[in-house]
C-alpha cells in the first residue's frame, strides 16, 4: 500500500491553478491515486464566456480524466469549484465559501501564476506575490492545515549559475514592492522595471523570487515547502505518455517547427536542455506534499525538481529527435518542411531569420495578395520571432542546480511509493520521451489524425518539389542576369557548356562503336 497515497484519503486539500497545465495533471494523479479523498476545493474564474462550472466540466470531461472516471466514479461530487479571482486582494471569494476553506482544509497546492515573461510588472507582481502574500494569510487561519505546498520556478533564481536549494533575497523588500505597485502609474512602473528586475531577463522569473521571499517571510507556524520545476514538459508516463494541453515552454516552438515557420533558432546545442516531464513535477508534489504534513520539517525545505544534473540532455540532441519524429509523423498543412539551424552567433541567426523567415513570409504575403487574399503570414511571423526571441535567453545557457532534498526525499519513500509517485529522472529515456512529446502534440495540442499522416508525407513531397523547382528557377535567374552582365561569368559558362559536351561526346562514341 502506497503511504502518500493513504495520506489524501479522506483529505479536503485546496488547489490554485487547477485549470492550469500542472494543475490538472496534479489533481488527475490526486483521484487517481487517493479516491477516497474528501473533496478537492479548486479557485477558478470564468474565462472565454465560461462558467466556473463548465470550466470544471469541460476538465472532467476531457481525455486526461478518463482513466479517474473508472477509478472514482462520483469524481464531480469530490471537486468543489469555488468562484475566485487572484487579481483581487481578497480574492473575490463569498463569505460562505471562504468559511467553509478556512475550516476544512487540510493540504494547499499553490499552483497559480501569471507564467507571461513579459507581463506587466503591476500584474505579475499581483499573481505571483501579492496573491501568494494573501493565500499565506488564508492558510494561517485554516486550523486543519497540515501542509502548504507553493509550487515556484527553478529559473526564479536564472541571474545565477549554481543554484542551491534556499532562498536568495533580492535588493528590495517584496512588501516594499507590492506597497508600491498600490500607488505608482503604469508609465513610472515601465521606467523602473528593467532596473528593478536587475540582470533578470523578465518580470516573470523576478516575480517569483519575490514570492519565494513573501513565503519565507510570511510562514510564521505554517509547515511549507517550495518546489521549483524547471521547464515543464508534456507527461512522460502517466496518465498516458505526451499530453499537453498548451503552448508554454518548448510546446509551442515545436508547432512552429514541425509546421515549417520556424526553421532557425538562436540556440547553444550543447546548452543544457533542463525539461521536466508534468507527471515527474507532479510526483515530487504529492510526495512533498505528504512529507511535509507527516515530517513536519523544522524549516521550509526547497525542492529542485529539475533534470540537468541527473540525467542531461542538450538542445542539439532535442531538436534531433524532435526533427527526427517529424520525419516518422509529419504535422499536416505545413507551410515549408521543417528543418533546424541551431546557431550561437547573433549574426548567423540575424541571418537565417531574414532567409528563412522573413523572406518566405514576404514571398508567402505577395502570393496571397496576388491571388486576392489578405495578406498575413508576416504579422505571424513577426510575432513568432518575438516569441522565439523570449525564449532565447533560456536555450543559450546552463545553469545547475544542486537537488540534494529531492534526493533525500526520494530515499524517504518506500519501494511502493517510489514506483507509483515516481519522481526519478534518472530513468528517462530521452529520445523515447521526446518522440512522445512531438506526437502528444501532433495528437492533444493540434488534434490532428494519426491516420492523415500519409497525406501529410505526401504534402512534405510536394512542398520538397517546389523547394527545388523553386531553387532551380532562381539560380537560372541569376545567373542569366550575371552572364548578361559579365564577361568572366560569361567565359566560366562556355567551359562548363564545352566540357559538358565533351564529356557527353566521350560517352557517345564508344556505344556508337558497339552498334
Ligand atoms: C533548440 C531549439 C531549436 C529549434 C530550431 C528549429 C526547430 C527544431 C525543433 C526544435 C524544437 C525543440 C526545442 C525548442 C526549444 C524550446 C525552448 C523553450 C524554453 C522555455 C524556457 C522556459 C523557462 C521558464 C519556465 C517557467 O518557469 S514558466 C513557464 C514558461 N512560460 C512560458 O513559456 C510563457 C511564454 N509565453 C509568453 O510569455 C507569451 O506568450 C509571449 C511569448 C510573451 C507572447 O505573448 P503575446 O504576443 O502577447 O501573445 P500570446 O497570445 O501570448 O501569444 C502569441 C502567439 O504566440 C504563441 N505562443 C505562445 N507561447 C508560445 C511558445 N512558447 N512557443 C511558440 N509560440 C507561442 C501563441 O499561441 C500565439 O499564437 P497566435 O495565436 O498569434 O497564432
Ligand atoms: N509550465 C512551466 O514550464 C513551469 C511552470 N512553473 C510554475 O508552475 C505553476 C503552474 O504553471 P502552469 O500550470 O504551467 O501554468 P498555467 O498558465 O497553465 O496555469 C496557471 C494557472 O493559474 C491560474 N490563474 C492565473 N491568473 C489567475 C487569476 N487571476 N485568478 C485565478 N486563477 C488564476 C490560471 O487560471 P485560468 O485558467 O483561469 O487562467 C491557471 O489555472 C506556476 O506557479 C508556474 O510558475 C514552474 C516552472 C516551469
Amino acid at each position: 500500500m502506497s503511504m502518500i497515497a493513504a495520506f489524501y484519503s479522506g483529505k479536503s486539500i485546496l488547489i490554485t491553478g487547477a485549470t492550469g497545465f500542472m494543475g490538472k495533471v496534479l489533481m488527475e494523479k490526486l483521484f487517481r491515486t487517493s479516491p477516497d479523498l474528501k473533496v478537492i476545493y479548486i479557485l477558478v474564474r470564468p474565462k472565454a464566456g465560461q462558467t466556473t462550472q463548465q470550466r470544471v466540466f469541460q476538465i472532467l470531461n476531457s481525455q486526461l480524466f478518463q482513466k479517474v472516471k473508472e477509478v472514482c466514479p462520483n469524481v464531480h461530487e469530490k471537486i468543489r469549484a469555488i468562484y475566485a479571482d487572484l487579481n483581487h486582494n481578497d480574492f473575490a471569494i463569498s463569505k460562505e465559501d471562504m468559511q467553509e476553506l478556512l475550516s476544512c482544509t487540510n493540504i494547499i497546492f499553490h499552483c497559480a501564476a501569471t507564467v507571461r515573461f513579459d507581463d506587466h510588472l503591476r500584474h505579475a507582481v499581483q499573481l505571483n506575490v501579492t496573491a501568494t502574500q494573501q493565500l499565506l494569510l488564508m492558510a494561517s487561519q485554516m486550523p486543519k492545515l497540515e501542509a502548504f505546498i507553493h509550487i515556484s520556478t527553478a529559473f526564479s533564481n536564472c541571474n545565477l549559475k549554481h543554484i542551491d536549494e534556499v532562498i536568495y533575497p533580492c535588493p528590495v523588500e517584496p512588501k516594499k514592492i507590492i506597497d508600491s505597485m498600490e500607488w505608482l502609474d503604469d508609465a513610472i512602473i515601465d521606467e523602473i522595471t528593467p532596473k528593478l528586475i536587475g540582470d533578470r531577463p523578465n518580470t516573470y522569473t523576478y516575480t517569483k523570487a519575490l514570492g519565494e521571499m513573501v513565503v519565507q517571510q510570511e510562514s510564521g507556524n505554517l509547515n511549507i515547502a517550495i518546489i521549483r520545476p524547471s521547464i515543464v514538459g508534456a507527461t512522460w508516463q502517466e496518465p498516458f505518455p505526451g499530453w499537453v494541453d498548451n503552448l508554454n515552454g518548448p510546446s509551442g516552438l515545436i508547432i512552429a517547427a514541425g509546421k515549417g515557420f520556424l526553421r532557425s533558432i538562436r540556440a547553444t546545442p550543447m546548452a543544457v536542455a533542463d525539461l521536466i516531464p508534468v507527471d515527474t513535477v507532479v510526483n515530487l508534489t504529492l510526495a512533498v506534499g505528504w512529507y511535509t504534513a507527516v515530517h513536519r520539517p523544522k524549516s521550509t525545505l526547497i525542492y529542485h525538481c529539475t533534470s540537468g544534473n541527473l540525467n542531461p540532455c542538450n538542445w542539439g540532441k532535442m531538436g534531433f529527435q524532435v526533427l527526427a519524429t517529424f520525419e516518422k509523423a509529419p504535422f499536416e498543412k505545413a507551410f515549408r518542411r521543417p528543418n533546424a539551424d541551431f546557431t550561437s552567433n547573433l549574426i548567423t541567426s540575424q541571418y537565417w531569420n531574414a532567409v528563412s523567415h522573413r523572406a518566405p513570409a514576404i514571398i508567402y504575403d505577395f502570393y496571397l495578395r496576388l491571388t486576392g487574399r489578405k495578406p498575413r503570414m508576416t504579422k505571424v511571423m513577426n510575432r513568432l520571432l518575438r516569441t522565439v526571441s523570449m525564449l532565447e535567453y533560456f536555450v543559450n545557457r546552463s545553469w545547475e542546480w544542486s537537488t540534494y532534498n529531492t534526493e533525500m526525499l526520494m530515499s524517504e519513500l518506500s519501494p511502493e511509493d517510489q514506483r507509483v509517485f515516481n519522481f526519478d529522472v534518472r530513468q528517462l529515456n530521452w529520445l523515447e520521451y521526446i518522440e512522445n512529446y512531438v506526437l502528444g502534440v501532433k495528437k492533444y495540442l493540434l488534434k490532428e489524425d494519426m491516420a492523415g499522416i500519409p497525406e501529410a508525407k505526401q504534402h512534405l513531397k510536394r512542398l520538397r518539389n517546389i523547394h527545388y523547382l523553386f531553387n532551380t528557377a532562381l539560380f537560372l535567374i541569376a545567373w542569366r542576369l550575371l552572364i548578361a552582365r559579365s564577361q568572366m561569368a560569361r567565359n566560366v559558362w562556355f567551359f562548363i557548356v564545352s566540357f559538358c559536351y565533351k564529356f557527353l561526346s566521350y560517352f557517345r562514341a564508344p556505344s556508337t562503336l558497339k552498334v
